[in-house]
């Protein structure tokens, strides 16, 4: 992937929020061709880093180019894709799966849908399995099915670069792996991926490479963590009631540093007697 053209560079990105500095000199690149998860626990600021790169949240301090553009309407917007975290559906605006797919062909100064749009919106909700669905209002939809419509209003642009922020959160396991096949699919076309993940999951086979925040910085960019046998994700953050004791053998090495990037309790909180 060394020498493929950067789609993202953040350079020292700093974001303050509410009088709080969320971020705090955030570096990443990623080039073309790459997926890269994004992990790191609960409120270590992926959310706020995948809103600075593609321009929602200002930055404080430090730059982000896209597509080798800085932030900013000479950017090529079109060959981005967003998936934000998803919320509730708000009732009261009734709007069809085919619709709201369509509204990613808008944006950029384009004001009406580009030719062919109905072909494309039924292809991109075929790419998420809901060709089905796309004459029934949103609110009809489960949770899962509503995130999947994000996803395909996202693809409909064809996007070269794809930014997904916890795509498959409440998604259940068939979904899942239905969606690891589209992706996989569209990585093997040529699809740059940045993906905001809390465990790899069905995704795993896909990324190469991880980056882990915590508290607004990058701590690991590399390997992606090995999940362990014993814990179906890798950035579970709780207090185990089975961590070791301080006598206990822990594995030493980088992987120990990683675990505890990810598992901010394992490393500072108090350990509780079990
Ligand atoms: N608009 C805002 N104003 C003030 N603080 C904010 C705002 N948005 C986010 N924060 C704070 O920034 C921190 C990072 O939030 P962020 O959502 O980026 O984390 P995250 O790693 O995505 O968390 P999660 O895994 O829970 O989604 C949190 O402490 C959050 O409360």
């Amino acid at each position: 992937m060394t020498g493929a053209p950067e789609l993202v560079a953040a350079r020292d990105v700093h974001v303050t929020l509410g009088g709080s500095e969320i971020l705090r000199g955030i570096d990443l690149t990623v080039r073309s061709g790459e997926v890269v998860a994004l992990l790191g626990a609960n409120g270590s600021g992926k959310s706020t880093l995948v809103r600075a790169l593609v321009g929602i949240v200002p930055l404080s301090h430090g730059s982000v180019d896209l597509f080798g553009e800085p932030l900013g309407p000479r950017l090529p917007w079109r060959r981005l894709g967003y998936v934000p975290q998803r919320v509730a559906a708000p009732s009261g605006m009734p709007s069809t799966a085919s619709e709201v797919v369509a509204s990613g062909l808008l944006g950029g100064g384009r004001l009406r849908l580009p030719r062919g749009w109905r072909d494309r919106t039924v292809e991109a909700l075929d790419l998420v399995g809901l060709a089905d669905r796309a004459d029934d209002s949103t609110a009809e939809l489960s949770g899962g099915q509503q995130q999947r419509v994000l996803i395909a209003r996202a693809l409909v642009r064809r996007p070269d670069l794809l930014v997904l922020d916890e795509p498959v959160a409440g998604v259940d396991k068939p979904s899942q792996e239905a969606f690891a096949a589209t992706m996989t699919r569209l990585v093997e076309d040529g699809l740059t991926v940045l993906v905001v993940l809390h465990e790899l999951g069905a995704l795993a086979p896909l990324i190469e490479r991880a980056v882990v925040l915590r508290h607004g910085r990058v701590v690991h960019d590399g390997a992606p963590p090995r999940a362990s046998s014993t814990h179906a994700g890798v950035t579970h953050q709780h207090l185990h009631p089975h961590e070791p004791s301080d006598g206990d053998n822990r594995p030493a090495g980088p992987e120990t540093g990683l675990t505890d990037a990810l598992n901010p309790a394992a490393s500072h909180a108090p350990r509780t007697a079990s």
